[in-house]
């Protein structure tokens, strides 16, 4: 399906505020959750963004804080990891975080062994992601297996679909709600939030900046999106990254030599 969006602009300057989906926007897919890599040219462009805009700059993620500082190791930014389950509200400040229904791991247990090997069951607290890249014919199956769950979990849950698997999480776990908190509190407070995401668990905080008179942009649609703009993939979301909260002469230098 064609789908017709006005190009991502050039922000003017102004007081922004920066939110960042990481898989599938940052850094391209990989077959394994684990055999993705940070560039160094990325840690780089973190730390600067990050200086250029006094620190308004936070990863939302459906990954746990944890994995996120593993990823990016030394660098420490602001997250909300897990879809909003965790914070980190400071770069160097503690982490927040939801505890871990029991059901969910004898759930895990469960459909590991219904499903085999071909599919990698992502343990994340209380959030499950079913990931079926190695094993696409076991998606349909896999969602079956979640859905079915939903009835026996202690407190609200919902199943969402991920980039090649599906995700369980508790209803409270949105991106909008995380982004909506750093919102509230310095140094985001009072800036006009921007928000880089490529999957649906992203819609939500697509529809959170857009009513914040934000701007949304969606990575490589695939169908219909609340985003208002869209950028082709990972490598021209970085290239864009780069032109507006990049180092100004770094990227002089990259137009002279184009
Ligand atoms: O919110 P995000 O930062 O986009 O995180 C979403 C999920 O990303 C990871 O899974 C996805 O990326 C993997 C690496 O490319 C890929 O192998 C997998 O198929 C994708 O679904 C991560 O493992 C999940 O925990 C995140 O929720």
């Amino acid at each position: 399906m064609r789908i017709e969006r006005p190009m991502t602009p050039n922000l003017p300057e102004g007081k922004w505020a920066l939110f960042l989906d990481i898989d599938g926007t940052l850094l391209e897919h990989a077959a394994h959750p684990d055999s993705v890599s940070v560039s160094n040219e990325l840690r780089q462009l973190m730390q600067t963004m990050e200086r250029r805009l006094d620190g308004a700059v936070a990863f939302v993620t459906g990954r746990s804080v944890s994995a996120v500082d593993r990823l990016f190791d030394p660098l420490k930014m602001r997250v909300a990891g897990l879809y909003g389950l965790e914070h980190r509200l400071t770069s160097d400040g503690p982490v927040e975080a939801a505890d871990e229904p029991a059901d969910i791991a004898a759930l895990a247990d469960e459909v590991e062994a219904e499903l085999g090997k071909g599919v990698y069951v992502e343990r994340k607290g209380p959030v499950l992601a079913l990931h079926t890249r190695a094993a696409p014919h076991l998606l349909a199956r896999a969602t079956v297996l979640v859905e079915k769950a939903l009835d026996r979990l202690p407190r609200g849950y919902r199943v969402i679909p991920g980039n090649a698997g599906v995700e369980l999480m508790p209803l409270e776990a949105a991106k909008g709600a995380a982004i909506r908190r750093f919102m509230e509190i310095p140094p985001f407070v009072g800036r006009r939030p921007v928000f880089l995401g490529d999957d649906t668990s992203d819609e939500n905080g697509f529809e959170t900046v857009n009513g914040e008179d934000g701007i949304s942009i969606r990575i490589k649609p695939r169908g219909p999106t609340a985003a208002r703009h869209v950028i082709a993939d990972v490598t021209d979301a970085i290239a864009w990254l780069q032109a507006n909260f990049g180092d100004p002469a770094r990227q002089a230098g990259r137009d002279a030599a184009e």
